[in-house]
């Protein structure tokens, strides 16, 4: 028979199973205040039951909060970022009822405490019962409940990496440092410095590990634009949030960037196209540079495409058919905006607005400062994210001759 002459916690760098060491030793405690009620009315408030009273306390009250921490801080959200599909909608229907259990269980803790108080100091021999039972009962089957569903949901979606980060955020917890050597440690990383850090988060450890697909020089079409329109119906099947809205990056007449999200209206073999005001800061750097980049990001789909290239505005035939296809009412706000220009209040913007609306009535005429713009692209990237970091990445130039070159840049 093996016997383990400790009581050994797995490392760190497998938290799933330090969470389950912590539930067996949540279950020994639970076990130890079963006991107690059995035996203080036979012996009362003896130095075992003072010494009993004392370990449940110090456990409860410490590690067991540093636990529900860890799953509250760190597992539940990294597995919110990370699932989808069946397993988003799983989580959605267990983290509520986690939540509220862990918080029910710390009011039924304090009162529990106060009986513990009085007995590990040899005061009192009362414990509650019933109470004692709906704790025990409480953390048995919300144990049960993270054991069968959401540890082997993390076991199976974290990466590497996501269980380091995990690791380490319930290392820190503790006030554990890393076990790499401080002579291991590069001296410009020696020198402390502050997190940022957001909702309890450390930034730098908001981390994301991609998987979901690959890209391969045999995936993509030979014609960037039908492999553009294949992604982009992909996007909409997957219902991903605005997949029309797009980076627009220009420059300034000395080369400084600038970018801004505009929605695209139209994409073909003449490029793609967007509406705006011509007189706006895009618009005064497109006339002075008319370069410019676009980018569409489709987290979840763990894509990116950049495109870059030429643009032109659209005839104004186009601009006509476009601006009278918009609701009046975006009609008449694209005719009552200096888009980019300042204003003293949001008052003055709605008289404006009242005053275009008044004098416009319901047939507002597109004004010849708004209309579209074309990027007619040279470059179009298509990038997936990979594991660890090492992502697809296959980008398309355009050769004089108006053929496309295919090649496969490093992540
Ligand atoms: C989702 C989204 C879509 C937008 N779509 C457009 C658009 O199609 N055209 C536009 O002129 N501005 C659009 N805007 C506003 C621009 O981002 C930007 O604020 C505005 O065009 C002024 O930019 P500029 O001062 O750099 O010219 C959009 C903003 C967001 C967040
Ligand atoms: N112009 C501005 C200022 C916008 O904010 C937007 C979208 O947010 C648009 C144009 C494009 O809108 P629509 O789809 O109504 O043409």
């Amino acid at each position: 028979m093996n016997h383990h002459l400790f009581d050994t916690a797995p490392d760190f760098n497998q938290p799933i199973a330090v969470l389950k060491h912590c539930h067996d030793r949540i279950r020994k405690q639970l076990e130890t205040l079963q006991k107690l009620l059995g035996h203080l009315p036979v012996h009362g408030a003896d130095s075992d039951a003072r010494k009993a009273a004392q370990a449940v306390q110090k456990y409860f009250n410490h590690a067991a909060a540093l636990h529900h921490e860890d799953e509250e801080e760190n597992l539940m959200p990294m597995l919110q970022a990370t699932a989808r599909d069946a397993d988003a909608v799983q989580l959605e229907q267990i983290i509520p009822g986690i939540l509220a259990d862990h918080q029910q269980m710390e009011r039924e803790w304090q009162q529990l405490n106060t009986q513990l108080e009085q007995i590990a100091q040899g005061h009192s021999a009362e414990l509650d019962s019933a109470a004692v039972q709906r704790f025990i009962d409480r953390y048995t089957s919300h144990m049960a409940v993270e054991e069968t569903n959401i540890a082997p949901m993390a076991k199976r979606l974290f990466s590497h990496e996501q269980m380091e980060q995990l690791g380490s955020a319930m290392q820190a917890r503790r006030g554990i440092k890393p076990s790499l050597p401080q002579s291991q440690v590069p001296e410009q990383h020696q020198v402390p410095v502050s997190n940022t850090v957001a909702n309890g988060v450390v930034l730098a450890d908001i981390r994301l590990d991609y998987g979901r697909a690959s890209l391969t020089e045999d995936d993509v079409l030979a014609d960037p634009i039908a492999q553009f329109g294949k992604w982009f119906e992909e996007a909409m099947h997957a219902k991903v949030n605005e997949p029309n809205a797009m980076s627009l990056a220009t420059v300034d007449t000395e080369g400084r960037p600038s970018s801004r999200i505009v929605l695209i209206k139209q994409y073909d073999q003449r490029g793609f196209t967007w509406y705006t005001n011509y007189d706006s800061q895009k618009g005064q750097q497109l006339r002075a540079t008319p370069h410019a980049a676009l980018l569409f990001f489709w987290s979840e789909l763990e894509r990116q495409v950049r495109i870059e290239g030429t643009v032109t505005k659209t005839s104004r035939e186009e601009s006509d058919k476009y601006f009278y296809s918009r609701p009046v009412k975006s009609q008449i706000g694209a005719i009552a905006s200096k888009q980019s220009e300042p204003i003293a209040n949001r008052a003055q913007m709605e008289a404006n607005y009242d005053a275009v609306a008044e004098a416009s009535g319901d047939q507002p005429v597109r004004p010849e400062h708004w209309g579209g713009y074309r990027l007619d692209p040279v470059r179009i990237e298509f990038w997936q994210g990979r594991r660890s970091r090492f992502h697809d990445r296959i980008v398309y130039c355009k050769q004089a001759d108006g053929s496309w070159t295919r090649e496969r840049l490093q992540p």
